[in-house]
């Protein structure tokens, strides 16, 4: 079981190497600056070992020699200075270069992610929580930029500190040498049992923080209804409770963390009073200068900076690793949907819009749409109605080609939408949603979807038709005002108009509206409704409502019971017919008090 496991992880960590190399081309653009970064680091590594040095020279020639070098002495301290000052240069010059390369690294990988998301079928984002791909994007690539910036500097840095360390050990004396190395075995040891406590900490914290992000995430997107339910208390507790064992995991990485560097102390100690010991007695018995002690002492101190570095890397190492998988995961994630090789030119057609023996499941096997097969004329109006989860934004979403279908076709204008490029498909094809999507910036903004070479005026023409421009000169700052987070400063029949201003900016041929009017007033109803009626003509319309009233004047209008069409007809044909649309009005009490007032 044990084996098992072991061989899971070392699965894991073959995966997370590979990954990463996977994503090695992105560094390749700065070859160059990692070969200088190499450069600088031998630079600023040979002034550390170089300082001690220095120092013995200073001792054992100048200071305690026969004869007194005042000149010699100024000239060391001279050069003392020079080489520190050159160690500091090339540090900084290291780090500047380094952190250039990584953020430019992690620049391009979040961009490529991002269009890569942006590229994406919908049946992506079914399996992908937004708030789980917004890590990938931001944490997850920073953490790959650390692979880059802190593991690969301290792998190289303190892995040739550690080399120089040890060899001007031994050219000073291989006695002492060999008692300072004395202890290596044990750090070795220590090393190992740390670093897997430092590992189990680290990503208890990591983990329990992520916890703690994802709860505040959902309870904010979803303070409406905390406050709605009284659930503010209950909540807090529950962030509490994860609150809290974040804090836990985090005090005891660091109690680990303290642990390990508190012990490396002592065993620096050691080694230093070993070092005492030894070379003391060599000094007393003048087999060495009193310089070489000194500059013993100094290497051993310093042969611990790099050791605890390089095992703290580990957790670096490690996340990386699991960061890189993820990304990578994304990123070789073909789109569902692909355009065609040779693609179709849409024509200027009228709207035409054909149903043929279409099938369609969002999981195999588990059909939605069966055999759906009908035709809406162009220019004409046309109503869907059905219980919720009949698949009513299915259709939609399959003429949008948001979804594949299973089985038939669906044509556009005598043509398959999969011969159109999905960007000239969507262009022909307006949708407007109950739930109108607002990002940040002005109202002008968001009418032309940032793009600019819409002019203010197309903009403001767009708005006039649906009726829109009253509202949006009302605001303190007509088309240039600020449109706060989700549209908070709209309501929801002016985010209504808005939408129906973007489509008319678009003017698509085909105009689809999911359930836009299901939770307005009446009275905002009214101006919505207005303002369709503008945007509908001369389009083909196909609309979703819950309130049949949206639809009753539609020429034709499609019933759909479970995924099939069920009745079709006028509005005064279907209630005549007293079947499921009849049962639907008669639900709606509105409805059928309109209706039957209307057939007597
Ligand atoms: N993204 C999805 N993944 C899996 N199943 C889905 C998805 N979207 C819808 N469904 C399922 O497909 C069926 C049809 O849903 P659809 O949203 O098309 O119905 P609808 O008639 O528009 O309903 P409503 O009026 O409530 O919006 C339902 O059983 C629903 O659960």
């Amino acid at each position: 079981m044990k084996r098992n496991a072991s061989n899971v992880k070392s699965g894991v960590a073959r995966e997370g190497a590979n990954s990463l190399l996977h994503l090695l081309p992105f560094a390749r653009p700065y070859a160059l600056q990692f070969v200088l970064v190499f450069g600088l680091i031998v630079i600023y590594n040979a002034t550390s070992v170089l300082q001690p040095y220095l120092v013995k020279i200073a001792i054992d020639k100048e200071i305690s020699g026969p004869h007194i070098h005042t000149r010699g002495l100024f000239l060391i301290t001279g050069i003392y200075v020079l080489v520190v000052l050159l160690g500091v240069l090339a540090n900084y010059l290291q780090i500047v270069l380094l952190q250039y390369a990584g953020q430019n690294i992690i620049q391009k990988i979040r961009l490529e992610l991002f269009t890569h998301i942006e590229r994406q079928a919908m049946k992506f984002f079914d399996g992908n929580a937004i708030g789980r791909l917004v890590t990938h994007v931001s944490s997850d690539t920073e953490t790959i930029s650390q692979f880059f910036t802190q593991f690969f500097l301290s792998m190289v840095r303190d892995g040739l500190s550690l080399v120089m360390i040890v060899v001007m050990m031994f050219a000073l004396n291989v006695r002492i040498a060999f008692y300072a190395m004395f202890l290596i075995p044990i750090i070795f040891l220590v090393s190992a049992l740390f670093r897997k406590r430092l590992r189990i900490a680290y990503q208890t914290t990591r983990t329990r923080l992520s916890n703690v992000v994802a709860f505040l995430a959902e309870n904010l997107a979803g303070v409406r209804i905390t406050q709605m339910f009284h659930q503010e208390y209950r909540q807090a507790q529950r962030f509490d409770v994860l609150n809290r064992s974040h804090q836990t995991a985090n005090i005891h990485e660091y109690y680990v963390s303290v642990q390990f560097n508190r012990v490396l102390e002592l065993l620096g100690n050691v080694a230093v009073a070993l070092v005492v010991w030894v070379g003391g007695g060599e000094v007393l018995h003048k087999v060495i200068l009193f310089g070489t002690l000194y500059a013993f002492i100094s290497y051993v101190r310093q042969f611990f900076t790099p050791i605890n570095s390089l095992t703290q890397q580990w957790n670096t190492l490690q996340s990386s690793m699991v960061a890189a998988d993820r990304v990578l995961r994304i990123l070789q994630t073909k789109p569902a949907i692909e355009d065609p090789l040779l693609p179709q030119e849409i024509k200027s057609g009228l709207g035409k819009i054909v149903f043929d023996h279409v099938t369609f499941a969002y999981k195999q096997g588990e059909n939605v749409l069966h055999d759906l097969t009908f035709t809406i004329e162009p220019g004409s109006f046309v109503g869907f109605v059905g219980a919720t989860g009949a698949g009513k934004s299915s259709v939609m979403s399959l003429l949008m080609r948001f979804y594949e279908v299973s089985e038939g076709r669906i044509l556009l204008d005598d043509v398959d939408i999969r011969h159109y490029r999905q960007q000239d498909l969507r262009r022909v094809i307006g949708i407007v949603q109950q739930d109108v999507q607002i990002f940040s910036g002005t109202v002008l903004d968001n009418i032309r979807l940032f793009q600019t070479q819409i002019t203010e005026e197309q903009v403001i023409h767009a708005a006039k038709i649906v009726g829109a421009d009253d509202f949006i000169c009302k605001l303190p700052n007509g088309y240039q005002t600020n449109i706060l987070a989700k549209g908070a400063n709209l309501s929801m029949g002016q985010r209504q108009l808005l939408a129906f201003a973007r489509i008319a900016v678009q003017n698509p041929r085909v105009l689809i509206l999911d359930e836009a009017t299901a939770s307005l007033d009446s009275q905002t109803e009214q101006w919505v409704q207005r303002g369709l009626q503008t945007l509908a003509v001369d389009r083909t319309t196909l609309v979703i409502a819950h309130r049949l009233s949206t639809v009753r004047a539609a020429d034709q209008i499609f019933v759909l019971d479970q995924g099939r069409i069920v009745e079709t007809g006028s509005h005064s044909e279907l209630f005549a017919a007293r079947g499921l649309y009849r049962q639907l009005c008669e639900k709606s009490g509105v409805e059928s008090a309109y209706v039957l007032s209307t057939n007597m």
